[in-house]
């Protein structure tokens, strides 16, 4: 069964409207955003009533189109200005998914790019633009998924996947990134037993993975951040999957807070530590880990998430919203172009392509 409300959806012509499903209520209420503006979307992508690097990316494109509609009764400069105004905007709304300004960058490059054309002409190549990014996204998971699923077609039904965060449809544009293989891997008879950590502080692990999984009645179960050693200490983890929001060329991947923490405890414990993410979440301008914008977040979300103050008034918070794992940590990256092995630098231009 798949999920019966996209994660989001262009609705009209031009001049249409973004229609998101809201995962900060997720799973307590399937509540829909229609955005009519930019401004919607910028607040969406920020307070992740829309989030995951790809479904980011995919709503921001989808926002140069409500954005261009302001300049649909101008010319083509004004429009080709407003185009380059809205990318900049909206490329402020999260530091760390890469896929937000990869995105915006195709955008840019059709603006740029149009000469002879009407303001019109040009909203309707920036919207067709926007729905390419969506489809090959879809195309990009169900790859991912075959891929992930060969790599692992050796390990026994019922083996354990642990996850981390939420990379599934609800951060992408079709069944997802890491999940997308746990789907795969069901799809094949395999039965995985899916560990979800919770992953605090905004909970997408507990929020929306496990949701997402028991739509589709994979077996799941949801543990504390903490208890991640414990479960692999017990034998019941044979491979950790988690998505990504940004690879430097080396192959450091960033991801949400404590997957580095995750990938070291897999090391310890002789636990393969797979990444799945798209060719569009590699940084090929960047080398190292080192060079990745970590997004800070509100203490707020620590200390009184989900409506319960969890800490004295005026407490100190640190929260950072992503963290690094080392290439060493990563036993493979798997892509929609297939895995890339003990990713080094070479292997993943080899996969990726060089930056010129
Ligand atoms: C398929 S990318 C999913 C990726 O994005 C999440 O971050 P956030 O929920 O803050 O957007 C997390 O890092 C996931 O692994």
């Amino acid at each position: 069964m798949t999920q019966q409300i996209p994660t989001l959806q262009w609705q009209g012509d031009i001049e249409g409207v973004l229609v998101l499903l809201d995962q900060k209520l997720l799973p307590a209420k399937t509540e829909l955003i229609v955005c009519n503006d930019v401004d919607q979307v910028w607040i969406a992508i920020q307070e992740l009533s829309v989030r995951g690097a790809p479904a980011i990316g995919i709503a921001a494109a989808y926002a140069v189109c409500l954005g261009a509609q302001v300049a649909l009764d101008t010319e083509l400069q004004p429009m080709q200005q407003r185009v380059g105004q809205v990318c900049d905007y909206l490329a402020e709304s999260r530091p760390t998914a890469v896929n937000l300004t990869w995105a915006l960058a195709r955008m840019r490059q059709v603006a740029d790019q149009a000469t002879d054309c009407g303001p019109r002409e040009l909203a309707q190549a920036l919207l067709s633009e926007a729905q390419a990014i969506h489809a090959e996204d879809a195309e990009m998971c169900k790859s991912i998924g075959r891929h992930g699923a060969d790599l692992l077609a050796e390990f026994p039904v019922g083996a354990g996947v642990l996850t981390h965060c939420n990379a599934g449809a609800l951060a992408t544009g079709g069944q997802g990134t890491a999940l997308s293989v746990i789907f795969e891997l069901a799809e094949r008879g395999k039965q995985p037993r899916v560990w979800v950590d919770e992953t605090r502080p905004l909970l997408q692990g507990a929020r929306l993975t496990t949701w997402e999984l028991m739509q589709r009645e994979i077996e799941c179960t949801l543990i504390c951040d903490s208890a991640a050693a414990h479960v692999m200490a017990a034998g019941q983890i044979q491979a950790v999957i988690t998505g990504a929001d940004r690879i430097a060329v080396n192959g450091d991947a960033a991801n949400k807070i404590g997957t580095y923490g995750v990938a070291l405890l897999a090391r310890s414990h002789g636990i393969p530590f797979y990444i799945a993410a798209p060719t569009s979440t590699f940084d090929m301008a960047i080398a190292t880990g080192n060079e990745i914008p970590i997004e800070q977040r509100s203490g707020q979300e620590v200390v009184q998430g989900f409506g319960s103050t969890t800490a004295p008034a005026g407490v100190a918070v640190y929260n950072p919203a992503f963290d690094v794992t080392p290439a060493e940590l990563i036993t493979g990256i798997i892509t929609e172009r297939g895995i890339v092995a003990t990713p080094t630098r070479d292997r993943i231009e080899a996969l990726v392509g060089r930056n010129e």
